[in-house]
């Protein structure tokens, strides 16, 4: 696969990100992974940390940012620009033709469009996504993204082998398994990547209580969120309260998914993560996300035992989440106050509020 940077690249317009906020908010220190320095002929001695600091990451948090890996800034700002594309310039008819089946397939290529979830009080997201799949050639694409699926596709494999595989070799020596089984599970299959925004009314803020995206956990493995300037971005700490994810110039948000809790008996816990309205200064800005989704699909992931016969496999697990998602009937949890609880394939999935 050629590299980004070879091929002439057709123009685009550019996605000019807003300026970081004043305020002061409570951000969350999370620990930063230069990926450059695992190499296999890095000192034993450098591996050793970074398996250990990865661990401890993954312990605590479930999040932390990767640098140095391995696209320039002014490659990630490209991908903002190219991220922007299927909502400023495809107009709302052809953005119907290619409507996601989420209810249908339980698969997320196509445009997922605004108020599909539910948030609170009755009131919907304003949330709109495009996602690929990273075979861009398995659905159909408005025009205008046509001359870029090579380089979207690029994109994609640059995500998979070069920055998940190091991080999933470095998980797997943290448990102490062989360096390439979770590489294993993660071929260059099913994968996507998608892009969202989130533009909202006052009126919809209040009744929500200023949630545009309820605190949860990510059905896959592991989720990229490059990181970009809008804060919105919270995860729940261990004593329920919640911090706000700190931006970094061309780091990428690791994000730990209920599949890398299940593979790994869960010594790495699934991160839970809301987005909220970001603050006063920023609010005039469209926040554009550049995600890569990671779910492991080879095998199956649960496995079926005698004590645990409904056990799903990955793919039931991604399709029966990605359909419940936003739609699904949540009780109140009994014991914990803001909690939403609903069961799928014998498991209890919690939703904050
Ligand atoms: O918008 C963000 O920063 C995170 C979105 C998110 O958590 C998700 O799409 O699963
Ligand atoms: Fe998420």
């Amino acid at each position: 696969m050629p590299s980004l940077i070879n091929a002439p690249l057709p123009p685009v317009r550019h996605y000019e990100a807003a300026p970081l906020t004043k305020e002061r908010l409570e951000y969350v220190d999370l620990p930063i992974i230069d990926l450059s320095s695992f190499t296999a002929s890095a000192d034993p001695d450098v591996r050793t940390h970074l398996v250990a600091q990865v661990r401890s990451a993954m312990a605590e948090y479930g999040f932390f940012y990767v640098l140095n890996h391995g696209l320039s800034t002014a490659q990630t700002e490209r991908m903002f620009d190219i991220a922007d594309i299927p909502f400023s310039e495809v107009d709302d008819d052809e953005k119907k033709k290619y409507q996601s089946k989420l209810k249908e397939t339980g698969t997320q290529q196509g445009y997922k469009p605004r108020q599909y979830y539910h948030i609170d009080n009755g009131i919907r997201d304003q949330i709109e996504i495009y996602a690929l799949n990273h075979d861009v050639n398995k659905s159909g694409h408005p025009a205008v993204l046509q001359p870029l699926l090579p380089e979207i596709e690029r994109f994609a494999y640059h995500n998979h082998v070069n920055v998940l595989y190091p991080i999933l070799r470095l998980l797997a020596l943290g448990l102490d398994l062989s360096e390439d089984s979770l590489v294993e599970l993660h071929k260059w299959e099913d994968i996507s990547e998608s892009y969202v925004r989130y533009p909202r009314s006052d009126e919809e803020e209040e009744k929500t209580n200023n949630l545009w995206l309820k605190g949860h956990t990510d059905i896959g493995s592991l989720t990229f969120l490059y990181s970009q300037p809008i804060a919105a971005l919270q995860i729940r700490a261990k004593d329920g309260s919640w911090k706000w994810v700190k931006h970094i110039e061309n780091a990428i948000v690791v994000n730990a998914g209920d599949a890398i809790e299940f593979l790994s008996g869960g010594l790495y816990s699934a991160t839970i993560h809301r987005v909220v309205q970001p603050p006063a200064d920023q609010r005039a800005y469209t926040r554009l996300g550049l995600f890569y989704f990671l779910k492991p699909l080879s095998s199956p992931f649960l496995q079926r035992t005698a004590e645990c016969a409904e056990a799903p496999t990955m793919a039931e697990w991604r399709k029966g989440r990605t359909k419940s998602y936003g739609n699904a009937e949540l009780k109140a949890s009994a014991i914990n106050l803001g909690v939403e609880e609903e069961y799928l394939n014998g498991v209890l999935i919690k939703h904050y509020v």
